[in-house]
């Protein structure tokens, strides 16, 4: 049995950052786990443009914890009035790495995502043309659709032309959670890739709604049937390139989520290899973690893979019942529970 783990350093290719108080804790968390991570631009406003990707950016370099050379990588999100000069001016600052699809009203703060896609499809052709990947929260929106069906909806209604009407443009379907999606990307051209994240690996529906609804495991798109689970473990651990590491670690303070209308999202980046290694263990599948955690997504993106590494260890601890969160608290993944591994401070 494998009691210690060496792998290339890890990026995360999906996590929400936040901003102001939030930030000094969330890019702590990323910067020990990730030598990089794509940076979600869902604020409030808003990331629209480059020099609003730029002074993002700033403001996460700011709070990098001493000695730390962990790179956010910025990404646009796209709305009805992004320009295809918006994107040659984000290309050409060298720190903008791809830009987000928010279908309007699918997820946190996609109020002002795109209404229909087919009106940004100049936008599209432009991230094409000058090698801008697009990012994707695949779900749609309309009221009549079940929220565990939406994935699947957006797949066959925009994922498969999409893929057909811009067979250049690089796209990630990202935190896929369907065996739908899974097979959708497996069978799409090599454009097309997908992040997942370490929750959906290791719960399905049921870990979140038996014996009490449990606030912690609500995220979007949100945990589905077993089946789906084990769609993605087989996915994230086939050694298939097209799946890397994402992990859509979303925090949001204790008294938003335990509420009677509770915000979506799972704060894992504090554990996130540890959970990722719990999950491919199980799955007895250990010797592919490295590839999906720190080779595939830098090939995905045409970016070099990193050089350092991290140790992780075989060994039980126990995570603290909360973080804090600027002046709140925030309940992470597994909040007070036992972890299997541990990722040593420095290898
Ligand atoms: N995943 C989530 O449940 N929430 C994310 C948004 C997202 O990635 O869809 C957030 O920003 O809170
Ligand atoms: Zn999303
Ligand atoms: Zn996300």
């Amino acid at each position: 049995m494998t009691d210690r783990l060496i792998l290339l350093r890890p990026d995360d290719w999906h996590i929400h950052l936040r901003d102001g108080a939030a930030l000094p804790h969330t890019v702590m968390d990323a910067a020990r786990q990730f030598g990089r991570a794509i940076v979600m631009p869902n604020l409030v406003p808003p990331v629209r443009n480059a020099a609003e990707a730029g002074s993002y950016r700033e403001r996460i370099l700011a709070v990098r914890p001493q000695g730390s050379r962990f790179e956010p990588l910025m990404v646009l999100y796209l709305t009805d009035s992004t320009q295809p000069d918006d994107i040659r001016a984000a290309k050409a600052t060298g720190f903008v790495h791809a830009a987000k699809l928010y279908p309007a009203g699918a997820t946190t703060n996609s109020d002002s995502g795109v209404t229909r896609i087919d009106n940004i499809f100049d936008v599209l052709e432009t991230m094409a043309e000058v090698g801008l990947p697009l990012l994707v929260h695949g779900e749609v929106t309309r009221a009549e659709i079940d929220i565990f069906d939406r994935e699947k909806y957006f797949i066959d209604e925009h994922m498969t032309r999409l893929t057909e009407r811009f067979p250049t443009l690089r796209i990630v379907f990202e935190h896929i959670t369907t065996r739908d999606a899974a097979q959708f990307v497996e069978s799409a051209n090599a454009n097309v890739g997908a992040t997942i994240t370490a929750h959906h690996l290791l719960y399905n529906r049921n870990h979140m709604l038996v014996g009490g609804i449990r606030p912690h495991f609500y995220c979007l798109p949100i945990l589905k049937r077993n089946v789906h689970q084990q769609a993605l473990l087989d996915a994230a651990t086939s050694g298939n390139p097209k799946f890397f590491l994402g992990t859509d670690s979303a925090p949001h303070a204790r008294h938003t989520k335990e509420a009677a209308c509770g915000c979506a999202g799972c704060y894992t980046a504090h554990t996130a290899l540890e959970l990722y290694a719990e999950a491919f263990d199980q799955h007895g599948a250990l010797d592919r973690l490295e590839a999906f955690a720190s080779h595939f997504g830098a090939d995905f993106y045409g970016l070099p893979r990193n050089t350092e590494h991290v140790v992780l260890v075989r060994e039980d601890w126990t995570l603290p019942a909360e973080l804090p969160f600027g002046d709140r608290e925030l309940i992470p993944l597994r909040a007070g529970e036992t972890l299997r591994w541990r990722l040593e401070e420095h290898a």
